[in-house]
């Protein structure tokens, strides 16, 4: 039996603003085992993003644990954490954030170069994920020159250039046309799967959550097994 790569464990986090709190997270359970993908599903401002920042180390819960790998992280001083999430978490977003300046290979080639890995290998691996994603021939195209679907597909490699064992996405087809969505889905579960990751994504899109492994739905500020539609 394998071991998770994600898990979190009770996790509360409550957002306290001059005005009033707003308890979000309430005692959030998930493990994400290694090949798995996973919807998150529930209505907006129901605290997906909330749980996705918990899960990707980028906000530290009021309480619970996340384990990443089985290894606890909450009190991880703050340069460890940071160290483990650029190692082990990938992030896809909506609005995928590309350099415009820089081409798709570029894009995939600069996260491996500040995790310290040679030109050489950084472009070897980069050229790989293109070519599993089908963007070979638009290796050398800036973002601009790019179509949404094909942007949102250098998003997907970019986040998976440096091997993460969990890969995090917030509506990573939010943007884009039925079709396109499906293609681009199809591209993150094969790569994920292929790359023996675990990936999380958050999604209003009911066509694409059915094609999960699994799903959770968010309400009340906490996750319970999907029972269709
Ligand atoms: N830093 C913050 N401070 C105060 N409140 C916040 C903060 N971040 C989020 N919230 C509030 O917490 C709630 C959950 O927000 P969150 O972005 O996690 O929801 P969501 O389910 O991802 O929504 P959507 O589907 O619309 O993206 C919202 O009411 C939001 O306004």
């Amino acid at each position: 039996m394998s071991e998770p790569v994600l898990e979190l464990r009770n996790i509360e986090r409550t957002y306290v603003t001059e005005a009033d709190e707003l308890h979000v997270l309430r005692g959030v359970n998930l493990v994400l085992m290694p090949g798995e993908i996973v919807g998150l599903v529930g209505p907006s401002g129901s605290g997906k993003s909330s749980l996705l920042h918990a899960a990707g180390l980028l906000e530290r819960p009021d309480s619970g644990e996340v384990l990443i790998g089985g290894v606890p992280t909450r009190d991880m001083p703050d340069r460890l954490r940071t160290a483990v999430r650029r190692r082990d978490i990938g992030f896809v977003y909506q609005f995928h954030h590309l350099l415009p300046e820089f081409d798709a290979r570029e894009n995939i080639v600069l996260p491996q170069l500040i995790a310290g890995v040679s030109q050489r290998r950084a472009v070897e691996r980069a050229d790989h994920l293109l070519a599993m994603l089908g963007l070979s021939e638009r290796a050398c195209h800036q973002p601009a020159q790019l179509s949404g679907g094909e942007q949102q597909r250098v998003a997907i490699a970019r986040a998976l250039a440096n091997s993460p064992r969990v890969l995090l996405a917030d509506e990573p087809t939010g943007n884009l046309d039925p079709a396109t969505s499906s293609t681009v889905f199809e591209a993150l579960r094969n790569t994920v799967r292929e790359q023996g990751a675990a990936a999380l994504v958050a999604t209003h899109n009911h066509d694409i959550a059915e094609r999960m492994d699994r799903v959770v739905t968010f309400a009340d500020g906490q996750l319970t097994a999907y029972t269709g539609p």
